[in-house]
């Protein structure tokens, strides 16, 4: 049954002590601002640091101290298989089975290995389809293999455009798309949640529109892992790729994180190889021959980054206890009061952009401020100032993500009411 929200702290302060998630907030950093916590809505960009990272990070440290080289075997998580310690809470929370999912590398490095196997363009068939507006890596890495491949991009690259208020894309507008052009696409490339706009793809409806054309599908889920809860198996993508110090909260530059469909576990398709991708049970017989492990682990290059994997680690040890599935249901109430305080308590003066339908979206809303981009600017900068933290993106967007692990029903209050004060400010 639909809550009947209240725009008092009263109300809102009352929601967060029945909230059943609310413990999860202690075990975070929260930002301060001036003498308290500030209201910490950019889990969108960077997520906060959970506190379990710093001793566990100390003990990596230790075990390098104390064991050398031996802590590759030795202590109690040894490096030489670090990846894999990760690998079922990673593949719980993308709704994977465990040798699908690889953390590895950055996103935009584990797009380009992705495309080096699933962007296989033919003369007939090379096109790549992206949403216009894309984040700018995808951009460039889309473009970019097209030129590897000696296409042009200005034939090859099919930019989706929006259909829909706001900046939006319809699904009807990704089967046209498919209609007219399907047969000359190699590579549909799109995002889980749009960063700009907020607006949540359906992955396996998608899926299974570029399979009828015979094109290969990829997702950039760089907003929507740990947002949403994700079924990429059964989505039937061919491939995925993220990074994970957005809602995964693994810290500044985290390592990222790839998915490969089980039907490419043993694929010959060519790849760009390194040694930690090579079989393990043999990887040490130092062969020239290279015999690809099943899987996504097969994908990687080199043995991984310790200290980088230590934060991520931590952080999806945190989704398990407090799973996809309840996480979804507080964002769904957090997002939901937020955008309802928007509706009814500000809309002399915001607009929400991204789609009201809560199954297109996640938690992040972007929202315009009436009367332009300078007013927009002039407000997000008195947010700034009093201790909402949420992030400009141009050419005039706010956005503002409640995320449930860390944010309260009060934050939303505050956010309200620090709007009033700038629009009443003389
Ligand atoms: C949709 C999207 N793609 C790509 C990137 C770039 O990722 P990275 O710098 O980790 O390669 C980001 C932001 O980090 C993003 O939001
Ligand atoms: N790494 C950063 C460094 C500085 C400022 C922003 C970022 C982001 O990651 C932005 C994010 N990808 C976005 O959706 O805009």
């Amino acid at each position: 049954m639909p809550i009947a929200y209240e725009a008092t702290l009263a109300w809102a302060q009352a929601q967060d002590a029945a909230d059943p998630l609310r413990g999860f907030r202690d075990e975070f950093l929260i930002p301060p601002h001036e003498d308290r916590d500030s209201h910490y809505f950019c889990g969108n960009s960077l997520g906060l640091q959970p506190r379990a990272v710093r001793p566990a990070l100390s003990a990596e440290l230790d075990y390098w101290g104390e064991l050398g080289v031996e802590g590759h075997f030795k202590g109690r998580l040894p490096w030489m298989d670090y990846h894999e310690f990760v690998r079922d809470d990673l593949a719980a929370v993308v709704g994977a089975q465990p040798h699908e999912v690889v953390a590895m590398n950055t996103l935009g490095v584990n797009l380009h290995l992705m495309m080096v196997s699933f962007y296989r363009p033919t003369p007939e068939r090379h096109a790549i389809l992206i949403e216009a507006g894309s984040f700018p890596t995808d951009r460039y890495a889309v473009e970019s293999q097209v030129r590897f491949h000696g296409f042009d991009p200005a034939t090859a690259l099919i930019e989706l455009e929006s259909d829909q208020p706001n900046g939006t894309i319809s699904m009807e507008a990704i089967e046209r798309a498919l209609a007219e052009h399907g047969s000359r696409i190699a590579l549909v490339m799109l995002p889980g949640i749009q960063y700009r706009t907020g607006q949540a793809f359906d992955l396996a409806a998608i899926t299974r529109l570029a399979n009828r054309h015979g094109c290969m599908v990829g997702f950039d889920l760089a907003h929507a892992v740990g947002n949403l809860p994700l079924q990429l198996h059964d989505s039937g993508a061919d491939f995925a790729i993220w990074c994970s110090y957005k809602y995964l909260n693994s810290g500044p530059g985290a390592v990222g994180g790839a998915f490969v469909h089980e039907r490419h576990a043993r694929t010959t398709l060519p790849r760009f190889a390194g040694w930690w991708g090579h079989d393990k049970t043999t990887r040490f017989q130092m062969g020239p021959q290279f015999v690809p492990t099943y899987g996504a682990d097969g994908w990687q290059l080199s043995n991984p980054p310790i200290l980088a994997l230590t934060p991520l680690r931590v952080s999806l040890e945190i989704f398990r206890r407090a799973g996809m599935q309840r996480l979804r249901d507080k964002s769904l109430q957090l997002t939901g009061y937020l955008e309802w305080l928007v509706h009814s308590q500000l809309n002399d003066v915001l607009e929400v952009v991204t789609p009201g339908d809560p199954e297109r979206r996640g938690a992040q809303l972007s929202i315009r401020v009436l009367g332009g981009r300078e007013h927009g600017r002039s407000l997000f900068e008195y947010l700034m100032e009093h201790g909402i933290i949420g992030d400009w993106r141009e050419p005039d967007v706010i956005r503002i993500s409640p995320t449930p692990l860390y944010n309260r029903f009060a934050d939303c209050v505050a956010f309200a009411e620090a709007v009033r004060g700038w629009a009443s400010r003389s």
